[in-house]
């Protein structure tokens, strides 16, 4: 039988169970908002960082987990995970709009604090974007001191990426993906292939054939929309925020970013939409 509904009713003792800061760590996750000036915005900009380097990490095990049954040749579980990922890429993307109440005068109040810091050395964001098929190995330079984030990077340059084992699993399933794209060096960007078109064709002109090959390929096309979504919002902070002054990370600043944005994970998905 429950009492009645009042507050008095609740737990209070937690000397035998967990209470809710206990079970999430709440002091070290919440300890580590350290600003480093009493500048008022550097509050917001380090809560924004945190959130999205949360959502990030969310990402990147869903991401890990699709793939790895991707890999055993199902569908169904990768697109659960997918949609999953689609919609964290949602909220990594609306970060912005509370990012962007800072204005440049607000920025350049606790910028000078942070040195050489920039999101170009963020290890999750790296890790996804190789796991999406994004590999350079001048992107690992900023890990160099750091053997325990560096190594898992280089590690994952040598697997294949999310496109590959689509690709895979199209060939297992009959569609005819060329050897040599199926046996490609994964570390190095994936270059357009002619008749790799030529199979997503197959699978766009006769949808119900191969469904669940279908619905994957949307699947990724969100995960890729939702992708360039995030960097064109980030561009558009950026160049509100800095103009066009250098990075703190050491490239030009908005025209890096802005270069970044011709970056096509899965060309032929893109191309085959002109075929049809
Ligand atoms: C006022 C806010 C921001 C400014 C002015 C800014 C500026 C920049 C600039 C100029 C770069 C190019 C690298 C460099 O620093 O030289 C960069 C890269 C990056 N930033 Fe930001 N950023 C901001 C907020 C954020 C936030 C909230 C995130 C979320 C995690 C983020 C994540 C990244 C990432 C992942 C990169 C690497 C992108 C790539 O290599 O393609 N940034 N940022
Ligand atoms: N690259 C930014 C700095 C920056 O945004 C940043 C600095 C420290 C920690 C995270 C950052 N976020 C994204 O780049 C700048 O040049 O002002």
């Amino acid at each position: 039988m429950s009492g009645p509904d009042t507050p008095e009713q609740a737990h209070a003792d937690f000397s035998r169970s967990l209470s809710y800061g206990e079970y999430l760590r709440l002091d070290e996750l919440l300890g580590a908002h350290q600003p480093l000036t009493g500048a008022h915005d550097e509050h917001l900009f380090i809560a924004v960082h945190h959130v999205s380097e949360v959502w990030l990490g969310l990402i990147v095990r869903e991401l890990r987990a699709a793939m790895a049954l991707l890999e055993a040749g199902s569908v169904d579980g990768p697109l659960k995970m997918l949609s999953r990922v689609v919609q964290a890429q949602v909220q990594l993307t609306a970060a912005w709009d509370v990012l962007s109440t800072m204005t440049p005068t607000d920025y350049l109040t606790f910028r000078g604090a942070f040195g050489q810091a920039s999101g170009f050395q963020s290890a999750q964001y790296r890790t996804l974007e190789f796991l999406l098929g994004n590999r350079h190995p001048a992107l690992l330079r900023p890990h160099a001191q750091r053997p325990d984030v560096h190594e898992p990077l280089q590690a994952l340059m040598q697997a294949p990426t999310l496109y590959d084992l689509t690709l895979r699993l199209l060939a297992a399933r009959g569609l005819p993906v060329p050897p040599a794209v199926l046996q490609r060096d994964v570390s190095q960007p994936y270059a357009v292939d002619d008749a790799v078109l030529e199979a997503w064709l197959q699978v766009y002109r006769d949808p119900s054939a191969y469904w669940e090959l279908y619905e994957l390929a949307e699947k990724l096309m969100d995960v890729e929309d939702h992708f360039r979504r995030w960097r064109f919002a980030h561009l558009t902070t950026v160049e509100r925020v800095i103009g066009f002054k250098p990075g703190s990370g050491g490239t030009s600043g908005a025209g890096y970013l802005r270069r970044a944005l011709e970056t096509v994970l899965f060309p032929e998905l893109w191309a085959v939409r002109t075929r049809l």
